[in-house]
Parts: structure tokens; C-alpha cells; sequence
């Protein structure tokens, strides 16, 4: 009795759930309708909006969970591609196929938005960079200054990013050792690469205090000018009733004048090195005709170099500290080579170094651009377009972490790039691709070899607190702590 009343209970639960399970369907479906909309009079879909509404929308691009809440759209809508809602009836679409964002970022009619380059110029006091420049005008700017990165100034770079790693592993790392204290390795790296800038690119020397002050006030201005004024055209014209707003000013103006110093410092010198980054814009009247060209150019670099490099850098530390096989792998692997200068050399170096920047990429929030076509793709037999002139934002973490490419792609495997597929290959960018990709890159890849091989080579790294993971224009290590523990007395 007992049992047969049992398998009917259990019958009715398994007709109540079907039932359930049914109409649950109907209504995603309905739901995906409503959001998968119509391109009037053509026979394809544009892609759905994000879950949630305008404010929701705006609140989490101007979050620190910025890329993080990307992610977690794609796996809710299961669509690599989709729209966000902005103020006064603007969108954004979000790109998350890589073979969709190479076509994108490889079309010649591709050109950058003004709507978010635009706003980053007040870091600058308003005037145009590279960066934030497009077609005609950015091409000046951008030949001016590659000849800075050729693989002779690199090397001069790097050597001089080197003997500031020297001068930290003196005058701070053996201090912590001997007190057995742990550093934040984010800050720590922030200021020997910054440090490295100043001196390489633009002969001008600063303290440890001076460098912490100024990464501190970058941080200030591109907080309100890069990330909240893009998302929220308010805060310009109100800007003065906003006491954020006033602080960044102040902060812009302060880097302002690190600029002009550093301009009327090189003007003094008697005999300035040739093909430096400072000199290339000196000397270039027709690219920056006037000293606020030059200075705006000058801390761009400042800007897209330093951060960047730096939390790349603090990311493979941090890794290896969580992963004591791989560090241990990496070390062997750099003592057995002839000398320090092989180190570039070795293979397991590579692997972490693209594994890291995989995971991490500092650069998660990519590229943004403005498509000058129709860019239509396929998704499950379904003709989908993004319509010309739509504003189109292309975050790398998104393919970079996409499961239908990387096999456990929150995992740090390095092995993983020993024999990539062809699709690895082609959706791993972090310097972006096309012809506004990243200028400095063959510089920050140098800088990571030397410095992770230099540091890794003698250090024991364990990890002491993993802090958390924040996004604010870069990905960063926030809170990491490490401890070193020095393996030999070379
Ligand atoms: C790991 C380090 C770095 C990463 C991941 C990185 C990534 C990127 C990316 C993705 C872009 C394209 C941005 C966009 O499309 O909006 C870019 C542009 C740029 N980067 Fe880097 N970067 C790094 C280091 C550097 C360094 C060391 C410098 C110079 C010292 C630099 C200078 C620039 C400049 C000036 C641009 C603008 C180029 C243009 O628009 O023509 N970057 N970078």
C-alpha cells in the first residue's frame, strides 16, 4: 500500500515538473523573443540585451566587477554577442566571438568612437593622443613615436627596467625577507616599472615617493574621466557640483605639470639620447605642434604603459606564488640555460607569461570601436546583425575565458600553449589587433620576461593573502600579498 502510494506521489511530482518544466520553457522563449529583436524589413535578429534594466546596466559597466558581470551575461543568455542599454536611448553592443571581433577589428572601415575616446581627453586638459584619436589625425602622432619601439630601443628600455628591478631587490625585497614580511606585489611592481618609464623614456629620474604619488593621482583622473564620464554624460556639464569630479581635476592638473617638468627637464639637457619616446615627440612639431600636444602624448604613454605592464607583471608573480610546481618548473628551466642573458630563452617562461595574460588580461575591457558596416553573423542557423555605426565594445576576458576554446579556462594551465589549436592562437589578442593596436608592445613583453625571469630565477615566492581581483579601466591584483624567500647567494 505504502509503495503504491509512493510511485503515484512520485508519478504526480513527475507530470506537476514536465508541466512546470513546459511552461517555464514557453516563457524563456517568449522572454528570448522579446529580447532578440527584429531588424525591421531584414531577415536577421539583432543580438538580446543584457538581463536588467538601464540603471543596472550603467551601474555595472562603472563597476569593478566590470568584465566579471560580462561574463556572467554570456553564461545567462548563453549569446556571445549582446546589447546594453545607456542613458537617453543609447546602446552599446558587447562582443564576446573572437572570430567576430577580428572581423571587426580588422575592417579598414573601422574607426573609434568619439562618444568614448573623447571624454578621456580631460586626463590631458582636453586635448587629443594617439589614443584617443582616429584616421587622418592619429596617423602622425602614431609614426612619430613607433620608431621609439624598435627592437634596439626596446632592448635599452628593458635593460634600464632591469637595473630598477636590481635597485628594488636591494633597497626593498631583501629588507622584507630579513623581516619576514610580505608586500603587496601590485604596488611594489607598479613602482619599479613606472620608475622605469620615466628614466628610459624620458631621461627623468623620481623617487619612490614621487612615483607613488603620481600613480595615485593617474588612478584619481581616470576614474571620473575614463570610466564614470563615458557611461554617464552628466557628470560634465554638473561636473563642478560633484566633489569627485573637482578632486580628478585636481589630480589631471597635478599630472599636468609632472609633464611640463619633465618636458623643461629634457630641454636642459646637454646631450638628450637619440630615439627616446621624449625625443621622437620633441622633435616632431608637425605631429604635437605645441607644448599641450607634447605634454598630453607624453602622459598618455605614462598612462598606457605603466599600469598595464605592471599588473601583467603582478599577475604571473601571483600565480606562480599559488602555483609552487610551475614556479619551480620555471626556475629549473631558466638556471639551465648558459646565462642570465638566455633567459628570454625558455620555453616554460613563455608558456606562464601567455597563460597569465590569458587569464588575466590586464587589458580585459579591450577595444572599442565604431563599425562603418553591417556585421552579420550566424548563431545556430539564425542570421544575426550588428547595424552599421553601432558602437561596439570588444572585451577580451570574454573569449579569452570562452569554454568552447580554452578547456577549463578559469584554470592556470601553461601547458595548455604547448601545441594550441589554430583557434587559441587566433582568439588570444591582448595587445588588440589592427592598426590602433598597442604601440608599446614589444616593450611590455620584454620588461615581463626580464623582470618575472630576474625576480623567479633567485625567489622563492609563496603566496601570503591572494587578495581579490578588481577591474577599473585594467584588471588588477588588489590586496595581494606575497612573501620571498631568496634561494641562493649568487
Ligand atoms: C602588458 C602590457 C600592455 C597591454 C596588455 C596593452 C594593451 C593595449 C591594448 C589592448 C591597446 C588597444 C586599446 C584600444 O583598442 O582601445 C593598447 C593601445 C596602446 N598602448 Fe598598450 N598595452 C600594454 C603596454 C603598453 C606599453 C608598455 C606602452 C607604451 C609605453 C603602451 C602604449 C599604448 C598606446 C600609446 C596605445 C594607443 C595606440 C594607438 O591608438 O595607436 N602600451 N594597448
Amino acid at each position: 500500500m505504502k509503495q503504491l502510494l509512493n510511485d503515484y506521489v512520485l508519478k504526480e511530482h513527475r507530470v506537476l515538473g514536465t508541466l512546470i518544466f513546459l511552461v517555464f520553457s514557453v516563457l524563456v522563449s517568449n522572454v528570448w523573443k522579446r529580447k532578440v529583436q527584429k531588424n525591421e524589413g531584414k531577415d536577421s535578429l539583432l543580438p538580446p540585451f543584457a538581463p536588467g534594466n538601464m540603471t543596472l546596466h550603467v551601474q555595472k559597466l562603472t563597476s569593478t566587477e566590470f568584465p566579471f558581470w560580462l561574463l556572467s551575461v554570456i553564461q545567462k543568455i548563453r549569446h556571445q554577442i549582446f546589447q546594453v542599454k545607456l542613458p537617453f536611448g543609447r546602446k552599446l553592443y558587447f562582443v564576446g566571438s573572437s572570430a567576430v571581433a577580428r572581423e571587426i577589428l580588422l575592417d579598414p572601415a573601422t574607426t573609434k568612437p568619439d562618444l568614448i575616446y573623447k571624454p578621456i581627453r580631460a586626463v590631458n586638459g582636453g586635448n587629443p593622443t594617439m589614443f584617443t584619436l582616429d584616421g587622418k589625425e592619429w596617423l602622425p602622432p602614431r609614426k612619430a613615436c613607433a620608431p621609439a619601439f624598435s627592437s634596439n630601443h626596446v632592448k635599452r628600455m628593458n635593460q634600464v627596467a632591469l637595473e630598477k628591478t636590481e635597485e628594488w631587490i636591494q633597497e626593498y625585497l631583501l629588507k622584507y625577507i630579513a623581516n619576514n614580511e610580505s608586500f603587496d606585489i601590485a604596488h611594489e611592481i607598479v613602482c619599479v616599472v613606472l620608475a622605469a618609464i620615466m628614466e628610459t623614456a624620458f631621461e627623468y629620474s623620481m623617487t619612490r615617493e614621487q612615483v607613488e604619488t603620481l600613480s595615485n593621482e593617474i588612478e584619481l583622473a581616470l576614474m571620473e574621466f575614463a570610466l564614470k564620464t563615458g557611461s554617464n554624460p552628466l557628470r560634465k556639464p554638473f561636473g563642478l557640483l560633484i566633489p569627485e569630479r573637482r578632486r580628478a581635476y585636481k589630480a589631471a592638473a597635478y599630472i599636468r605639470q609632472i609633464a611640463f617638468e619633465v618636458m623643461e627637464n629634457y630641454r636642459k639637457l646637454k646631450q638628450p639620447a637619440k630615439g627616446t619616446i621624449i625625443q621622437r615627440i620633441m622633435d616632431s612639431d608637425e605631429a604635437f605642434p605645441n607644448d599641450d600636444l607634447k605634454a598630453a602624448q607624453l602622459i598618455e604613454f605614462i598612462i598606457a604603459g605603466a599600469d598595464t605592464t605592471s599588473h601583467s607583471i603582478a599577475f604571473i608573480l601571483l600565480e606562480l606564488a599559488k602555483h609552487p610546481k610551475e614556479q619551480q618548473e620555471l626556475r629549473k628551466s631558466l638556471l639551465e640555460l648558459p646565462s642570465k642573458n638566455d633567459f628570454g630563452n625558455s620555453e616554460m617562461l613563455h608558456l606562464v607569461i601567455k597563460e597569465v595574460m590569458r587569464l588575466n588580461p590586464v587589458a580585459s575591457s579591450g577595444s572599442i570601436r565604431k563599425i562603418g558596416r553591417d556585421v552579420v553573423y550566424e548563431r545556430h542557423g539564425q542570421k544575426m546583425e550588428i547595424p552599421k555605426d553601432s558602437v561596439v565594445w570588444i572585451p577580451f576576458l570574454l573569449f579569452f575565458r570562452d569554454e568552447a576554446i580554452f578547456d577549463s579556462p578559469t584554470k592556470f594551465v601553461p601547458k595548455r600553449w604547448v601545441n594550441p589549436t589554430r583557434e587559441m592562437l587566433d582568439t588570444f589578442i591582448p595587445f588588440s589587433l589592427g592598426k590602433q593596436n598597442c604601440i608599446g608592445q614589444s616593450l611590455a613583453k620584454a620588461e615581463m620576461q626580464s623582470i618575472v625571469s630576474r625576480i623567479v630565477s633567485e625567489f622563492e615566492l609563496t603566496l601570503e593573502d591572494e587578495g581579490s581581483v578588481s577591474y577599473f579601466l585594467t584588471l588588477k591584483p588588489v590586496g595581494a600579498r606575497l612573501k620571498a624567500r631568496r634561494l641562493s647567494e649568487n
